[in-house]
C-alpha cells in the first residue's frame, strides 16, 4: 500500500478528506501536523458544550492507496481543485505490510491467575502447568484477565476450599468471567447478571465456549440467596448498589467487591456498614479486592 501525505488548513480539512475517499482512498486519517511543537494549540470542549474551533490550524491528512499510481493520480487531481488552494502534497510513500491479526493477537498473551488457574486467548497453546483454565478472547465486554480488579476476584475464587462458593451471583459480568471461573471451581448454580446486553451476549457466547453452564441475563435475573456475591465494578456504583447486593448474600455467604481504589476503602466499609463488616482481602496495583461473610444462621 502506499500512502499520500497531504498539509492542510482547519477550513479545508473536511472537504479535502471526502475528495479522497471519492478517489478511492481506501482509509483517510487527520492528525494536528503542530503536535508537540510551540505552535501547538489544544481544542478543549465541556462535555455536551459545542467546541468553539472544530480542527487544528493546520492538519496533516494521510490517505491509503493500494497501488503508488493511484496515490499519485490521486495527488494530481486534487492539485487542480479551488478547494486544494492553502493545501500541500507532502509526500507518497510505501507502507510496509503488516499481518493485522497476529499484531493484534501479539498484545494478549495468557494471564496467570495462580500457577495452575490461567486466563488463554484461544490463539495460545495451553500450558502444561494450566490444570485450570479460561479460554477468552478480547470482545465487546470488559473481562480478559489483563485487569488487576478482575484478577484479584478470579484468585479469590481460585483460593476457596473446594465446593464452598455455594449459589454464585456475578453482579456486572461483563464477558462472564467470574461466573465461568466460579464455574471452573465447581459452582453448579450460576446467575451472571449486566445492565448492558452485549455484556449479556458476551457472557453466553464464553460459557458456551468454556463448556460450563451458567444463566445469564439484565439484573432482575439475580433472585433470592446465594453463597458467593461477586461484583467488580466501581466505588460510586458499588455504595449505590450497597442494600441490593447484601440482600442477595445468604447466611454464612461471601460478598465480594472489587473495582475500588485503596483511597476508597474507608468510604466502601461505611456505605456496607449497615449490613455487612467490609474488610480488604487482597491488593493489586493501587486497586483493592473487599469481602465480607455474613454470619451464619
Ligand atoms: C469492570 S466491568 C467487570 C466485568 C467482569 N465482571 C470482570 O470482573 O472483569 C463492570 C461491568 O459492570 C456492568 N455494570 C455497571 N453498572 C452496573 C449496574 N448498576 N448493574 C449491573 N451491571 C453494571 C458494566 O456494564 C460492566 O460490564
Amino acid at each position: 500500500m502506499f500512502e499520500l501525505r497531504l498539509l492542510c488548513p482547519e477550513e479545508r480539512v473536511e472537504i479535502v478528506s471526502d475528495a479522497l475517499m471519492a478517489l478511492q482512498a481506501l482509509s483517510v486519517s487527520v492528525e494536528d501536523a503542530d503536535a508537540d511543537t510551540a505552535a501547538e494549540q489544544a481544542l478543549f470542549g465541556e462535555p455536551g458544550m459545542p467546541v468553539d474551533r472544530e480542527g487544528w490550524q493546520r492538519s496533516r491528512v494521510a490517505a491509503l492507496f493500494g497501488t503508488e499510481d493511484a496515490a499519485r493520480e490521486a495527488a494530481a487531481l486534487l492539485g487542480l481543485q479551488d478547494f486544494f488552494a492553502g493545501c500541500s502534497v507532502q509526500s507518497v510513500q510505501p507502507v510496509a505490510e503488516q499481518d493485522w491479526v497476529r499484531l493484534t493477537q501479539s498484545q494478549f498473551a495468557p494471564v496467570e491467575i495462580t500457577p495452575d488457574f490461567w486466563i488463554v486467548p484461544s490463539w495460545h497453546e495451553l500450558s502444561a502447568q494450566a490444570t485450570r483454565s479460561i479460554r477468552l478472547d478480547p470482545g465487546m465486554a470488559f473481562g480478559t484477565g489483563t485487569h488487576p480488579t478482575t484478577r484479584m476476584c478470579l484468585r479469590w475464587i481460585a483460593q476457596r476450599p473446594a465446593g464452598r462458593l455455594g449459589r454464585v451471583l456475578d453482579y456486572g459480568c461483563g464477558s462472564g468471567i467470574l461466573a465461568i471461573g466460579a464455574a471452573k471451581f465447581g459452582a453448579l448454580d450460576i446467575d451472571a447478571v449486566d445492565i448492558d446486553p452485549a455484556a449479556v451476549q458476551a457472557t453466553l457466547d464464553n460459557a458456551q465456549a468454556n463448556g460450563v453452564q451458567l444463566n445469564a441475563g439484565l439484573p432482575e435475573r439475580a433472585q433470592g440467596l446465594y453463597g458467593t456475591v461477586l461484583a467488580n465494578i466501581l466505588a460510586t456504583p458499588l455504595k449505590v448498589l450497597a442494600p441490593l447486593l447484601c440482600a442477595h448474600v445468604a447466611a454464612g455467604g461471601h460478598l465480594v467487591l472489587a473495582g475500588i481504589l485503596e483511597r476508597q476503602a474507608e468510604e466502601l466499609q461505611q456505605a456496607y456498614a449497615p449490613w455487612l463488616q467490609l474488610g480488604v482481602a487482597d491488593s493489586d496495583d493501587g486497586w483493592i479486592l473487599m469481602t465480607a461473610q455474613r454470619a451464619a444462621a
